[in-house]
């Protein structure tokens, strides 16, 4: 299996070096704008081979598709990140035109691929690869969902002081602060959250992971890398394995949860096919409504994309 990264960056570099540590891909491409970024990433990743024993080929490349070529899955991190103040909708004007370029080149190199974008605005970077690519929906989707739920996993094990492993959780919606994360489908062990924790405490994990992206950028100065990094990872690997993993995911929804024709984070089952299928869970009247506000929210976006294409036609 073949795997390109495109960004070299934070998030793209760590993601490269799952891929080859975990042996996810026998060879895995690192693509960059910037003069022998890529290359100066593959190679340190490559050289840690022998330290910790695996034998993916990673290799580096300044902006040459042609070296990508025939790859099955694409995971586009190129990008700007977010800096202190900002939000991930700040973004949207010069991501678009880098997510843009990015996927033109990648459907015309590798146009069987499996996409994973993982550039921020996601939802709508999401959107934005798929109007260029025109792959079909299973082909296209954005990593945000299985970072979301990681952050507010990790934030009930501290809490709880139990192993995160034991956790299982599912999110839904955009990603960003409308995000709508379920209480009511959480356990640890098989246990309901609910019974283990105050609804004091629980609300504020939840807003805190709504928050989880822009309490990093603030410690930071920049955002969030390993995490990310090994979420987009976990995606590929589910791909590549034909796992059927089920995880929240970002894809175009054609009806489901009575909504068409937005990008969202929903449940999906992912496998060689990319979305094998969505999940529709039985959201109560409280959870339709988060899940219509953030769908109204992604949706804005969206439309400012739209606007700012035509403006450019
Ligand atoms: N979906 C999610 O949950 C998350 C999304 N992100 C987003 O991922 C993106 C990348 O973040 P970082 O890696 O931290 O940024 P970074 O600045 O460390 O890396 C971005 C890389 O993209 C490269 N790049 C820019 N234009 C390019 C082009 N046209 N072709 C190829 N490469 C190009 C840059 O040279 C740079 O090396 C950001 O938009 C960030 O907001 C970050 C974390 C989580
Ligand atoms: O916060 C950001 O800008 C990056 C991101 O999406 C995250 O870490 O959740």
């Amino acid at each position: 299996m073949k795997v390109t990264v495109v960004g070299a960056g934070n998030v793209g570099a760590t993601c490269a070096d799952v891929l080859a540590y975990r042996e996810i891909a026998n060879e895995v491409v690192l693509l960059d704008i910037r003069e022998g970024f890529a290359e100066g990433k593959a190679l340190d990743i490559w050289q840690k081979s022998p330290i910790n024993l695996y034998d993916t080929r990673t290799v580096g490349v300044t902006n040459d598709y042609s070296r990508t070529a025939d790859s099955d899955v694409v995971v586009i991190t190129s990008g700007l990140p977010r800096k202190p103040g900002m939000t991930r909708d700040d973004l949207i004007s010069t991501n678009a035109g880098i997510v843009q370029s990015v996927t033109e080149n990648v459907v015309k190199h590798s146009p069987n691929a499996i996409i994973i974008v993982v550039s921020n605005p996601l939802d709508v970077m999401t959107y934005a690869a798929h109007i260029t690519s025109k792959f079909p929906r299973n082909r296209i989707m954005g990593m945000a969902g299985i970072l979301d739920t990681a952050r507010y996993r990790a934030f009930l094990a501290e809490e709880l002081n139990v192993s995160p492993k034991d956790i299982q959780a599912v999110l839904m919606g955009g990603h960003g602060d409308t995000m709508v994360p379920l209480p009511r489908y959480t356990t640890v062990g098989g246990i309901p959250v609910t019974e283990l924790i105050s609804e004091d405490k629980l609300t504020a994990i939840v807003e805190r992971t709504k928050n989880g992206g822009g309490e990093l950028v603030k410690l930071m100065g920049t955002s969030a890398w390993y995490a990310p990094g090994s979420a987009a990872a976990q995606m590929v690997e589910a791909i590549v394995r034909d796992q059927r993993r089920v995880f929240p995911v970002c894809v175009k929804l054609e009806g489901e949860y009575g909504i068409d024709g937005v990008y969202l984070g929903v449940p999906v089952i992912l496998g060689k096919n990319g979305i094998e299928k969505v999940i529709e869970l039985q959201l109560n009247d409280e959870e339709k409504q988060l899940l219509e506000t953030s769908r109204g929210h992604v949706k804005e976006v969206m439309d400012a994309l739209d606007k700012m294409t035509a403006a450019k036609a």
